[in-house]
């Protein structure tokens, strides 16, 4: 496609590691990151954390964000949610520069348990932010029962956090994301504090949610199965000071399950792929264009 460059599909008998993310040229980006970079005040001086980052998200993409531990993925996240501001470079969300926390995005972390608030209903916790939005109560009703029936906790609107389970906590949490309606949704290694079982049901929760929302999800793990089995495109960083090592598209089919998709033997092939990567990134290789 004319207007993409950088990216890159297999089979990986020889692959081709694009040396940036990729770049919509038609201004159809949702999402823009250019040329981010965060050098932060360290107590032995300046410590060069993310050195050059740019990469675009579609509108309805799902793309997963890899990297090595301490590659700056907490650090981007911070600087497109508005959080923290980069030493260089831009966040656009829709064209316009990001300097706060803006109001189309929403973020789910890990920690389901902080985020939530306990003297809350769930039904309370996930209207919140649309109170806060004085929006009124009939759409507020509407958006919080369809989000609720999407995460599948129709059933609990009563229920105070603390009397659910770890995994559904951070439905209630994904639920009060969605049903905000942003049209960005960050999540920061959200699955990394449940049990195996329960992430992999998060794991086909958040697909069928994008799939029916259609919102824009840039998703963070540290997993690589995680990144490939949820992803229609993988971002992997360098070590620190990070730049984009690879971006990754990822060609299986739209319908996956966990048993199915997993025993393919193209997922395999990227699972292997993204894991070489990471290891050259832990190994300190970078890019060719990112030397310098
Ligand atoms: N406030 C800070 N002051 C100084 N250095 C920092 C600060 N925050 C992060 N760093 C450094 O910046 C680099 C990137 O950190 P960051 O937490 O963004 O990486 P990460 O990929 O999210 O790590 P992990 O996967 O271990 O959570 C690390 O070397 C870290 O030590």
């Amino acid at each position: 496609m004319q207007s993409e460059i950088n990216q890159t599909t297999g089979p990986f008998t020889a692959p081709a590691v694009s040396e940036a993310g990729r770049i919509l040229a038609d201004g159809t980006a949702v999402l823009s990151v250019r040329n981010l970079k965060k050098v932060y005040q360290a107590d032995g001086g300046p410590m060069e954390a993310v050195r050059n980052l740019t990469f675009d998200l579609r509108p309805g993409e799902l793309v997963c964000l890899v990297g090595p531990s301490g590659s700056g993925k907490t650090t981007l996240l911070k600087c497109i949610s508005g959080l923290m501001a980069p030493t260089d470079g831009e966040v656009l969300l829709d064209g316009a520069k990001v300097t706060g926390p803006p109001k189309k995005m929403a973020v789910v972390v890990q920690e389901y348990g902080r985020s939530l608030f306990p003297w809350m209903r769930v039904r309370e916790n996930v209207e919140l932010p649309l109170r806060n939005q004085r929006m009124p109560k009939a759409e507020r009703d509407r958006l919080v029962d369809e989000a609720l029936e999407a995460v599948g906790l129709s059933h609990v609107p009563l229920s105070y956090p603390w009397q659910l389970s770890g995994g559904m906590q951070q439905r209630v949490a994904i639920a009060r994301a969605v049903a905000y309606r942003p049209e960005v949704l960050l999540m920061d290694e959200p699955f990394a504090a449940v049990d195996a079982q329960t992430r992999a049901d998060l794991e086909d929760l958040i697909r069928t949610v994008w799939r029916k929302l259609g919102v824009t999800v840039l998703f963070v793990t540290h997993d690589i199965d995680e990144s490939v089995y949820l992803g229609e495109r993988v971002i992997i960083l360098s070590s620190s000071p990070t730049v984009v090592q690879e971006d990754l598209i990822i060609d299986l089919p739209a319908d996956r399950d966990q048993l199915n998709t997993r025993a393919l033997p193209r997922f395999t092939e990227l699972r292997h792929h993204v894991y070489e990567q990471i290891q050259r990134a832990k190994a300190g290789h970078r890019p060719a264009a990112a030397a310098h």
